[in-house]
């Protein structure tokens, strides 16, 4: 039987609802630690909770917990595979983190939950046992950090929650998932893109994120400048456009040595300096905007953050971080 380190951090998947209230909330305990019996059929279980927190108020210093305590497990060489519980809000976010800063051929597969624990057709310990069915699976191995949620399985570079309440939350919008699980048995369809590995032991930058808008100005660039942020996400329009207003901060950020990254607030396509208008990609590259095709806003925020840790040269972020 393989041996299955199972590590609850909390999010609904470990919450309770309260039908007189009409609220879902954490409890003092994990409901989740006690509910594994069955699945011990299925793999040598060992369990830890490091956490128990709605996933809003997971931080990226719980990230590297999360790191640090899959690496210290999985280092004995006794682990065959690795299941995290998480909430759903921010899943994509760690599992991204992890998949960038994790060395391990080891498969580790997050998974949630979209109903509490004591709802009707609540999904928390079917999507713990479709994940436990992709750990122990031989073909998961070297494939980066999964995260198996409603039947799928997804990778941590592709998968976004696209829905706030609906079980089917999560898809990889661009390629489609990974794999699938139907009647317990895991499939693969393809094999993922080799993820480049970022080594992080903790993180003491600060990169903000924004969306950019119609008619947006200069004002909230100015004020990240002002206020020292080390890096600059921004969500830029269609192909990696802004309004021409925005690009004066975008100007005062670069002049003070504080690299942007830009990607599509669109869903698909890349980002390419196609537009020689005002605002238009063409400037905004020549300003020394570097351009990043494939992630959302809040993982290329990570990707910047694990960088920043390494250089803070912008040629060298475009170079050696975000040239794929
Ligand atoms: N379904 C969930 O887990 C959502 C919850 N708000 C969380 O992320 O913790």
């Amino acid at each position: 039987m393989k041996h299955i380190l199972v590590i609850h951090t909390g999010g609904t998947i470990s919450m309770e609802a309260d039908t007189e209230n009409n609220t879902v909330n954490i409890g003092d305990t994990n409901p989740l630690t006690k509910g594994l019996e069955d699945l011990r059929k299925l793999a040598r279980l060992t369990v830890k909770e490091p956490l128990h927190k709605p996933s809003p108020h997971i931080t990226i210093n719980d990230m590297l917990e999360l790191k640090r305590l899959i690496e210290s497990e999985c280092a004995s060489g006794d682990i065959d595979g690795v299941v995290i519980t998480h909430g759903t809000d921010t899943m994509e976010e760690t599992a991204f983190f992890l998949d960038l800063t994790l060395d391990t051929d080891t498969p580790v597969i997050m998974t949630g939950a979209m109903r509490s624990i004591n709802e009707t057709g609540s999904d928390g310990l079917y999507n713990i046992l479709s994940a436990i069915r992709t750990a122990v699976y031989e073909k998961s191995i070297g494939k980066g950090l999964l995260v198996v949620f409603n039947d799928e399985i997804h990778t941590a570079r592709e998968v976004t929650k696209v829905h706030t309440t609906n079980a089917a939350a999560f898809q990889s919008v661009v390629t489609g998932p990974i794999g699938t699980i139907t009647n317990g048995s895991v499939t693969f369809h393809y094999d993922p893109l080799p993820e480049l590995k970022i080594k992080v032991n903790k993180i003491t930058k600060r990169v903000g994120l924004i969306k950019a808008y119609a008619g947006m100005d200069s004002s909230i660039l100015y004020t990240l400048s002002e206020l020292k942020y080390d890096g600059v996400v921004i969500e830029a329009l269609g192909q990696g456009n802004l309004p021409p207003d925005a690009v004066d901060g975008v100007d005062k950020l670069l002049s003070n040595g504080i690299p942007v990254v830009l990607v599509s607030r669109c869903l698909k396509g890349s980002v390419q300096d196609t537009y020689g208008y005002p605002g238009g990609g063409k400037q905004l590259k020549e300003l020394g905007v570097i351009f990043c095709t494939g992630l959302n806003g809040q993982k290329a925020r990570l990707k910047l953050l694990a960088a920043l840790m390494q250089t803070n040269e912008i040629q060298k972020l475009k170079d050696e971080y975000f040239s794929a």
